[in-house]
């Protein structure tokens, strides 16, 4: 895959500085560019990767039932604006035949995930896949609660207004009870 291209991020960078009127010479912004393109070489790091590549660490332990990390906190950009949107996602699955993963290897799915231009419903989606179809799991359930700063610093200006999504795979997506146990352990 192809790694993030430094001086076209820099030439794009400098564009804008002109194109809103600034100076992209005048000592405070002349190594702008170059700090915007190391910024979102980093930020968009997840492109190059798998999420599916951490759930290959998986130790052979007869649990099965709930596993849960809550309060995983993260950052991304919304791909409609590039503006961030954070929060903390919490993933829970239920193991079956042996396959338990590594508990930082959730939060890691859910780094290389958010960094990309997303939208918070396929960070969900794409997590909940992810481990879905790695671990073949009785069921998972992703839920990430988030603020947009497109709603807050711009537009419909509404600080503070919070977006809910969940993912429901397997035994979540057909057990009421199963969700409710989630849920309960979540507040
Ligand atoms: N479903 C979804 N929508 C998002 C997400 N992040 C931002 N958006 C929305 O994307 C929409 C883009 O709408 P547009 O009408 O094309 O853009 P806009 O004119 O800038 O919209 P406003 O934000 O309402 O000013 C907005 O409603 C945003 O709130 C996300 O993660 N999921
Ligand atoms: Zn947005």
């Amino acid at each position: 895959m192809s790694k993030v291209n430094i001086p076209k991020i820099e030439e794009a960078v400098k564009l804008i500085l002109e194109a809103i009127g600034e100076d992209p010479d005048r000592e405070g912004l002349i190594d702008t560019p170059t700090r915007v393109a190391k910024m979102y070489s980093e930020i968009f790091s997840g492109l190059q990767e798998d999420p599916k590549e951490y759930f290959q660490t998986i130790f052979g332990e007869d649990h099965e039932e709930l596993v849960l990390v809550k309060d995983i906190p993260f950052y991304s950009m919304c791909e409609h604006h590039l503006v961030p949107f954070f929060g903390n996602a919490h993933v829970a699955y239920i193991p079956r035949n042996g396959k338990v993963t590594g508990l930082s290897k959730l939060a890691r799915a859910v780094e290389v995930v958010a960094k990309r231009p997303q939208l918070q419903e396929r960070i969900t989606s794409t997590v909940a896949d992810s481990i879905y179809e790695m671990l073949e799991p009785h069921g998972v359930m992703v839920v990430i609660e988030a603020e947009h700063m497109c709603m807050t610093m711009r537009g419909v200006n509404k600080p503070g207004a919070k977006t809910i999504t969940t993912a429901v795979r397997g035994r979540y997506a057909e057990d009421s009870d199963a969700r409710a146990e989630v849920l309960s352990l979540l507040k």
